[in-house]
């Protein structure tokens, strides 16, 4: 049986298989953040000299990447990329996802939204039939918690402030629980209208291209 690091540390192995073979020698590559993604960057020193940089998606990312010698270069410089890598709080089988988890949700959508494909990396316990276990982050600016907060709730769901994190780009997190998520690409763009909001961690709009899910089984494909 492994365990979900295990697990984390196999889905890198495969993204690095995945990824491989596309990387030519002015390719930039869009990087996420979290536990999964820091495996998947370690992974990526051995391959340094195949790519020309990345983009990344927080200074977490920003400071491994580094770490390993890897170039990082300003978003801004960066025109188009074929491939951003990222974990993932829940997955459904349409690739719409929940993220933030680690709060990095915004640049994560921005990162994202520069690249043609997104290659989802997880371990079997995000894979999900309806998105909704996981409490959704929302990123707000600070003086608008309260009055999202209550918009939040007449949705239908139960909202806690991430209390002491603060965000990369000095904001709030909000999680919120309970809410039923029937239309995930519906709920993005509601959640997305309400003053106030920087982030939804809904990723329907534009989800995922390709994930990779590892499990007990080993490591399969969905896209
Ligand atoms: O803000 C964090 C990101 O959205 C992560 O991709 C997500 O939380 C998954 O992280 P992990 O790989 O640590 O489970």
């Amino acid at each position: 049986m492994y365990t979900q690091d295990q697990l984390k540390q196999q889905v890198a192995a495969a993204a690095i298989d995945f990824i491989l073979p596309k990387l030519q020698a002015d390719t930039i590559l869009g990087i996420g953040t979290g536990s999964t993604v820091d495996l998947l960057i370690d992974a990526l020193a051995e391959h340094k000299d195949k790519f020309k940089a990345a983009a990344s998606s927080s200074e977490r990312s920003t400071q491994r990447l580094q770490q390993h010698g890897i170039t990082v270069l300003d978003l801004n410089q960066v025109a188009s990329m074929d491939w951003y890598i990222d974990g993932a709080d829940e997955i459904d089988a349409q690739l719409n996802m929940t993220k933030g988890g680690g709060g990095a949700l915004t640049r994560e959508k921005i990162v994202a939204s520069v690249a043609q494909h997104f290659l989802c990396i997880v371990d079997e316990s995000k894979v999900v039939a309806q998105l909704g276990a996981f409490p959704l982050p929302i990123e707000v600016i600070p003086m608008a918690r309260q009055v999202v907060t209550r918009r939040l709730e007449q949705l239908g769901g139960q909202v806690k402030w991430r209390s002491g994190f603060v965000t990369d780009n000095g904001n709030d997190i909000i999680d919120v629980h309970g809410l039923t998520i029937t239309d995930p690409a519906q709920l993005e763009a509601q959640i997305n209208d309400i003053p106030g909001v920087v982030c939804c961690g809904l990723f329907a709009l534009s989800g995922a291209s390709v994930a990779l899910v590892a499990g007990q089984q080993g490591v399969t494909t969905m896209s």
